[in-house]
């Protein structure tokens, strides 16, 4: 399949219907898992835009302690800090039904990423692959997950053929320091989501496809253009 091709897009008048239509969706997957091999692994990212689906996704009926879920990335503070994807992911995901679920974090409460690497790798690596659904956002800068541009490590993260997972980001647009999957350990799902919100973000991607200008070198062009894993894009005002 060429690049693009891969791509299904899915436009919603609301996002409350979009949260809806994705958590369904995503709750079937994690089924279809359980019934097939026993137990299923979810990849969700932070940020706000997740809220609502996660909201949605926590009151799925289905056997969550047999589900892994784990982080995109992390900004790299406790999850006692209000920037923590792990503490959003606790406060909105991990309620009613999914409380039953075996969360991964990433952050592993060393000093910095670099520090927590190995901590990190080794816990998604001990994760069952590939996985069943991953979940990415997408900022206005064409970032996903922790691939910021200009990022320390973006090369590396974004490299198809690399063999390490986790790796630790450090950007001008990303706020703290970030630990973030790679491109291809993102990539190894049976289900690969993008949610978005709002006009500029819907603006934002149709640049990104296009590739022309400074969008040519949005880091979200390379899940756009990867033929690894079928890409659905949830987009609502
Ligand atoms: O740690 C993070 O922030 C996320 O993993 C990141 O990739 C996020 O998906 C985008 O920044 C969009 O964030 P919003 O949903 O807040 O716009």
């Amino acid at each position: 399949m060429s690049p693009l091709l891969n791509v299904t897009t899915h436009s919603f008048t609301d996002c409350q219907a979009q949260a809806a239509a994705l958590a369904e969706r995503i709750a079937g997957g994690l089924r279809e898992a359980l019934d097939q091999r026993g137990s299923a692994v979810l990849a969700v990212s932070g940020g706000s835009t997740p809220k609502a689906l996660f909201d949605r996704l926590s009151r799925e009926p289905l056997d969550w302690s047999r589900v892994h879920i784990t982080l995109v990335d992390e900004r790299w503070v406790p999850d006692t800090d209000e920037r923590s994807n792990a503490r959003l992911v606790k406060a909105r995901l991990l309620q009613n039904a999914a409380a039953a679920a075996q969360f991964v974090p990433l952050y592993t409460g060393a000093e910095s990423p670099e520090a927590g690497l190995a901590e990190a790798n080794a816990r998604i690596d001990a994760l069952p692959r590939p996985f069943d659904a991953v979940v990415l956002g997408m900022g206005d800068d064409g970032h996903t997950a922790s691939f910021f541009p200009g990022g320390d490590h973006l090369a590396e993260a974004l490299d198809l053929d690399g063999q390490t997972r986790v790796l630790p980001m450090r950007a001008p647009g990303a706020g703290e320091p970030r630990i973030t999957l790679s491109l291809p350990a993102l990539l190894e799902t049976r289900a690969l989501y993008l949610l978005v919100t709002g006009a500029t973000k819907r603006d934002v991607l149709a640049d990104a496809r296009l590739g022309l200008g400074a969008a040519q070198h949005y880091p979200v062009r390379s899940v756009l253009s990867q033929t690894r894993a079928p890409l659905s894009v949830y987009w609502c005002p």
